[in-house]
């Protein structure tokens, strides 16, 4: 079985453990490393899997996965470059960093696949998005995207596309909370006790999410059906408008998007 080491076991690395443990993975092919000992001790007692150093990741597993904040992939890189070679296969989950950052700081020819997954591996519903890097040849793809079916789809995409993925799936999931929040508001404000609006939304989004994924039909014709004549939901659809719900969606995935590119750009040699 492959061993998979995520390096930075935060929010993402987490989910990713949990996703595959969920999928089937034994913890004994799983390692991860962490800065913070007791962090280390808490997901170690979680999940049963080994925290290890750097250098024992290298050894030990085919795929190192890179799941730090990019603010802090100098150090990893510098870490990692003496203990990799083309036999390696370096994964990159960060937002807005090029595998041509990897493949400048790391010894020539090792193979790095860009990926923006998301939270909801931790379900096995993730949306996962991979490019490979220059040196990335099908078999490291396919062993990336095998991993990846574990916990949800896979497509790839040009790596020229991955700011965008990421300001749309990999963001993607923080906007549907903050809606369902929001949603749930709404009926705090309409007098329902908080668990009964919680109740309603939360099974709601389910059956859109359902709905959207299981119907051929496009959004549009889903909410029109919902959309009565001279009904309820045409006075609410008039006051997402007036206040321009859509236009802030395209404004905050651009700016999503900005914000993925200037994190690859703090990098530029
Ligand atoms: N969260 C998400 O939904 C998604 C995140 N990503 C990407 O994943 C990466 C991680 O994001 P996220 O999980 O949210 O961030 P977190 O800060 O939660 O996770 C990063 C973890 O790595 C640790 N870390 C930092 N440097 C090192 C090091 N040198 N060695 C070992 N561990 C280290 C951090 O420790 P410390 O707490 O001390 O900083 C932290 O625990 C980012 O690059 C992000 O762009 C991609 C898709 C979705
Ligand atoms: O907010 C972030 O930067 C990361 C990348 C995509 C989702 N979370």
């Amino acid at each position: 079985m492959t061993t998979i080491a995520v390096l930075g076991a935060g929010k993402i690395g987490e989910a990713l453990l949990s996703g595959l443990l969920h999928g089937g993975r034994s913890a004994s092919d799983l390692l991860f490393t962490e800065r913070h000992p007791e962090r280390a001790a808490e997901l170690t007692e979680r999940y049963g899997i080994v925290g290890v150093e750097v250098a024992e990741a290298a050894k030990r597993a085919d795929v190192l996965v890179v799941a730090v904040k990019p603010q802090d992939i100098e150090p990893v890189l510098d870490e990692l470059a003496p203990l990799v070679g083309t036999d390696s296969l370096v994964v990159s989950l960060c937002a807005g960093l090029p595998t041509s950052l990897y493949e400048r700081r790391l010894p020539a020819g090792v193979p790095v696949v860009r990926v923006m997954p998301n939270t909801p591996m931790v379900v096995n519903e993730a949306m996962s998005a991979v490019s490979p890097g220059t040196h990335a040849r099908p078999e490291h793809v396919a062993l990336v995207t095998e991993m990846l079916s574990s916990v949800g789809q896979v497509i790839e995409v040009p790596e020229r596309q991955q700011d965008a993925v990421t300001a749309l799936s990999g963001s993607g999931p923080a906007y549907f909370f903050f809606l369902v929040e929001a949603m749930i508001d709404a009926g705090i404000l309409l007098g329902l006790p908080r668990a009964v609006a919680e109740k309603l939304i939360v099974q709601s989004a389910v059956g859109a999410a359902k709905m959207l994924a299981e119907s051929d039909e496009h959004p549009v014709i889903l909410r029109e059906a919902v959309t009565s004549p001279a009904g309820t939901t045409i006075n609410a659809i008039r006051e997402l408008e007036k206040h321009g719900v859509r236009a802030a969606l395209l404004a905050a995935i651009e700016a999503a998007r900005d914000r993925s590119v200037e994190l690859g750009k703090a990098h530029e040699g």
